[in-house]
This record gives structure tokens, sequence and C-alpha cells, in this order.
């Protein structure tokens, strides 16, 4: 079965843990839909569950219950390798941590996911260094991950989520180390590419700044996403 429109959808989702002494609710019946083209952050208490949520739309971490559909594809219902390829194809992720490979070169690291889709090595390296001269990082093509600065090394990953043009991006914290400058040029990127791609974006942050700049607010409280 197929669902059209939204970009990203969850339906009735929760996830429980019952590891500890004592079963923790992060998210209870929770509900959203994503339209090509939106900018949507989403803010909430430290432990509320954003990075739980985030985890869970990436198909990084499975839902105790409920479903969520990226591009029209209901997660649980591919294999481990459906899910890789789709995510590969429909999704660009910004871990708060970056994962860049260390032993590669930030053209390198944001090339990654272009070469792993096939695109001829000469394309993925123009495509590359096209969004990171975009990122402010022109001057810094040729340096690995422990030459760069920690917004550096976050302008990398945000260069990487970008480079397959995906239909969906998802960013944990994308400006926390970033200078007012620098993150609002982060911003202006976000804005060109949802007007001119119909890129859509979800944003997890505790900067409201960042999150006014959104089309749309919403809050994680007690398991559930409420606009504000
Ligand atoms: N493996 C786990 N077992 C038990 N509880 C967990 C586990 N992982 C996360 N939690 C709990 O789930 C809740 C949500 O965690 P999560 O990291 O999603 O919050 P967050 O909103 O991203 O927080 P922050 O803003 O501090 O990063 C927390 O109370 C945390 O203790």
């Amino acid at each position: 079965m197929k669902q059209q429109n939204a970009v990203l959808s969850c339906r009735n989702l929760s996830k429980r843990y019952d590891e500890g002494p004592e079963s923790v609710v992060v998210l209870d019946g929770l509900e959203l839909e994503l339209l090509a083209g939106e900018r949507v952050a989403i803010v909430g208490s430290s432990g509320s569950g954003k990075s739980t949520l985030l985890n869970m739309l990436g198909g990084l971490d499975t839902p105790s219950e409920g479903s969520v559909w990226l591009a029209g594809e209901q997660l649980s219902a591919l294999s481990e390798t459906a899910r890789g390829l789709l995510r590969n194809r429909a999704l660009g992720f910004v871990y708060q941590f970056h994962h860049l490979l260390a032993e590669f070169t930030a053209l390198e690291n944001a090339c990654m996911p272009l070469l792993i889709g096939k695109t001829p090595i000469a394309e993925a390296r123009e495509r590359a260094t096209q969004l990171l001269e975009r990122v402010g990082l022109g001057h810094r093509l040729n340096h690995k991950p422990a030459e760069l600065s920690g917004g550096e090394r976050q302008r990398v990953a945000i260069a990487r989520a970008l480079v397959n043009r995906p239909g969906l991006v998802l960013l944990d914290e994308p400006t926390g180390n970033l200078d007012q400058h620098t993150a609002e040029g982060i911003q202006e990127l976000m804005r060109e590419l949802s007007r001119d791609s119909n890129t859509a974006f979800l944003v997890v942050t505790h900067d409201m700044q960042l999150a006014r700049q959104m089309d749309r607010v919403l809050s994680l409280q007690d398991g559930k996403l409420v606009s504000i």
C-alpha cells in the first residue's frame, strides 16, 4: 500500500523502553504529516523524546506501535536493505554528532551518498563542491574532520545531507555550533531549497530564533506533537 502527497507521515507512533527498572513511555500515539517543501521545527524540553522521534523517522530505530511513511513507503514493511536504499535516496540526515568518516576529506565525506548511489565521481565531486562552497567551506575541501572546527564539521554534514537532493532532510540541532552569521546562511539555504526544489526540512532545535524561521513550530509534550 502506498501513501501519496506527504513526504513523511506518522500514524499513532509510540515508543516505550522496557529495559530499565520501570517502563518509560517516550512517544505516545504521535501524529505528524509533512508535505513537500514544508519546513517544520520541533522543540521540546530535554528528555521529551526529540532524538528518539528523529531516529524513528529516519528508520534508525523501530516504534513500539504505529507506523512511519517516508516518500510513500511504510518503513516497517521494508526489508533492512530496502530501507537502507530508500534512506539513501529520499532522506538527508544531520545528526548532532555529525558521524563524518575520519579518514576522508570534507569533499569525500560530502560526496559519499552520491558514490553509494553510483553517481559518476566527477559529477559527485562537482555537486559536493558546490554545496560545500554554499555553506562557506570552499577553502576547506581537502581537510579531514580532525582538521576542521566543530562548526565546520557540522557544515560538512549539512552538505552531505543535501548532496543527493533528497525530498526530506532531518536535522538535529543543525546550528548548535554555528555563529549567527553562519547559522543565518544555513537558514537561507533551507529556505531556498524548499522554495526552488520542494525539499522538506524537519529541524529539532532548542534555538527559538531558528524555529521561528520555519513554516510551522511543533512542541513535543507528553509524547505528542502540539502546534505552537
Ligand atoms: N534505551 C533507552 N532506555 C530507556 N530510556 C531511554 C532510552 N533511550 C532514551 N530513553 C529515555 O527517553 C527519553 C527521551 O530521550 P531523547 O534522547 O529522545 O530526548 P531529547 O528530547 O532528544 O532530549 P535532549 O533535548 O536532552 O537531547 C529520556 O527520558 C531518556 O531517558
